[in-house]
């Protein structure tokens, strides 16, 4: 089997970068057959830039309130990201919906973990959606971004029990324990194997 290069991963995140983190700690290892080439953010200061920084990974920030318009900010996100030539893009924690343009430039090659049992309780409060629906079982998907709000095809999930005592933040971080687990597994697999996304059904080992 000939060796490959690494494939090479551009994070975006908004906030505390956990699922960043394990991405960097498995990136590690040259076995895992990728490599997180830069981090992306839509806003500074956030612990998710401090733990690219210590890893000595390039940064670059691209605020919507830098532009004036969407459109100009999701261009320009794509411009900085493409700089970095990645195989793959992971949203992981962003907080922003990545518009036209960036898809029409990584779509198929973007991914998002998301901390809900898709197409269960989409958008940006997936725990407490499921906490207040009282589900006994939620988790975390992740997918191939489209052009809505985690409507994409399903690469992978993971399940989580939710308990009686739960609170939203209790929820959360149990549902992240798996979510690492599950994004560093299912990303690594698509580096190595490759995918094929057929409609919705999307296959590990291309
Ligand atoms: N085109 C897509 N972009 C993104 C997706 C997606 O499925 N399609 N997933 C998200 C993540 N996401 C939750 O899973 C999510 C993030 C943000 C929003 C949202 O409405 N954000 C507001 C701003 C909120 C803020 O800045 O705090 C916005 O974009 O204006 C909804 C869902 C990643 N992107
Ligand atoms: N709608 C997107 C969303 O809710 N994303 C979620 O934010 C958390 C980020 O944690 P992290 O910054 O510690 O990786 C993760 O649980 C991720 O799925």
């Amino acid at each position: 089997m000939p060796d490959r290069r690494p494939a090479r991963l551009v994070v975006l995140v908004s906030g505390s970068g956990t699922n960043l983190q394990a991405l960097l700690d498995a990136c590690a290892d040259p076995a895992y057959g990728a490599s997180v080439v830069a981090v992306g953010a839509d806003r500074d200061d956030i612990e998710g830039l401090a733990r690219a920084d210590r890893a000595s990974v390039p940064t670059f920030v691209t605020k919507v309130g830098q532009f004036t318009s969407r459109d100009h900010w999701d261009r320009a996100l794509a411009d900085r990201v493409g700089a970095f030539e990645p195989d793959l893009v992971v949203l992981a924690g962003f907080m922003k919906l990545v518009g036209e343009d960036f898809l029409a430039r990584f779509g198929g090659r973007t991914v998002n973990t998301h901390p809900a049992l898709s197409p269960s309780f989409p958008g940006m409060h997936g725990p407490a959606d499921a906490l207040a629906y009282g589900v006994k079982v939620t988790g975390a998907t992740l997918f191939v971004v489209d052009a809505g709000v985690d409507t994409g095809a399903i690469v992978a999930q993971v399940a989580v029990p939710v308990e009686d005592d739960d609170d939203v933040d209790a929820l959360h971080e149990r549902i992240k324990a798996a979510e690492r687990v599950m994004l560093v597994d299912t990303v690594g697999r698509m580096a190595r194997e490759g995918y094929v996304v057929d409609g919705r059904r999307v296959r590990l080992g291309g």
